[in-house]
């Protein structure tokens, strides 16, 4: 009897203890709830992507807190890479830097290296990282803004590894998009905007870089958590859709 008696003091104290933590503990619940909320918010990122990170937030690249937010755009030719980057540029205010546009833009300059780059376009090959990574960091240095999409870069490791030696940071996260190759060749050969490299045979030859020398960088930055990958199918605001909830969820100071 006397043992039972105090089996029941003892049930009685842990009960009250157990209550009294869970009072004292309120305020940790509601954070809690306001994590599930959040992870709630993720999850919807998560629905759209196969790969997903904790949303970065402005300053926190390797690089210091007053570093430039640097969205890498990785994708097939015509995966809807320019497409989808003019969107995000104009909803959330970040400049669009397209590696392809700068290197154009170098080719019908006066400058020297103009015919390389042509002919490297038209071949469907890369053209070197130093001249590709150097008008990016012009392209970035004479901004204002601070938040920059850049599109079609690096097309491969040795781009990336120059990139992040001479930029000194890596990119906050990669947006890829995943696109089967049918479409992207027929999206190419509709594209009508005159270029060098919008031909079938030129299209053929880009898709075989891309898939031994670029999909290598998608999948370096998977590895690290950093990418995230997007279906690229569909109609523009349908992707769009898909894209609007990685941008909404970052959190960025301007
Ligand atoms: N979702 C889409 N459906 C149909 N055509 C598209 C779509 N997105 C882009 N396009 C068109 O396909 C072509 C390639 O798109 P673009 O954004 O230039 O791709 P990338 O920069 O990846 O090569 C362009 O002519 C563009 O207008
Ligand atoms: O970092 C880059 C980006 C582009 N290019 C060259 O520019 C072409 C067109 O690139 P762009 O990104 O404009 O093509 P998209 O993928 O948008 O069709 C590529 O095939 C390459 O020859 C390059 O050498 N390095
Ligand atoms: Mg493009």
């Amino acid at each position: 009897m006397r043992v039972n008696v105090q089996t029941q003091i003892q049930k009685t104290k842990h009960r009250s203890k157990m209550w009294r933590r869970r009072f004292t503990s309120l305020p940790l619940f509601f954070s809690h709830l306001q994590q599930v909320r959040r992870a709630d918010e993720l999850k919807i990122c998560q629905a759209f992507c196969t790969e997903t990170v904790k949303p970065p937030v402005e300053g926190e690249s390797n690089s210091g807190r007053n570093s430039p937010f640097v969205a890498f755009v990785l994708g097939g030719p015509g995966s809807g890479k320019g497409t989808q980057c003019l969107k995000i540029a104009e909803t959330f205010g970040f400049d669009h830097i397209g590696a392809g546009d700068l290197l154009r833009k170098e080719m019908h300059s006066d400058s020297e290296n103009g015919a390389m780059i042509q002919k490297l376009m038209k071949e469907g090959s890369i053209a070197p990282s130093e001249v590709t990574v150097k008008l990016i960091k012009k392209a970035i240095e004479s901004a204002e803004n601070r938040k920059f999409l850049i599109d079609g870069f690096p097309r491969s490791e040795e781009n990336r590894v120059a990139y992040e030696r001479i930029i000194g940071a890596e990119p906050n996260f990669v947006l890829f998009f995943d696109c089967p190759e049918e479409v992207m060749v027929k999206r190419v050969l509709n594209r009508n905007e005159g270029r060098v490299d919008d031909n079938e045979h030129t299209v053929k030859e880009r898709l075989k870089v891309y898939k031994a020398i670029t999909l290598p960088v998608a999948n370096h930055y998977a590895m690290k958590g950093k990418l995230y990958k997007v279906d690229g199918t569909g109609t523009q605001e349908e992707i769009f859709e898909r894209v609007r909830p990685i941008f909404a969820s970052l959190r960025l100071s301007t």
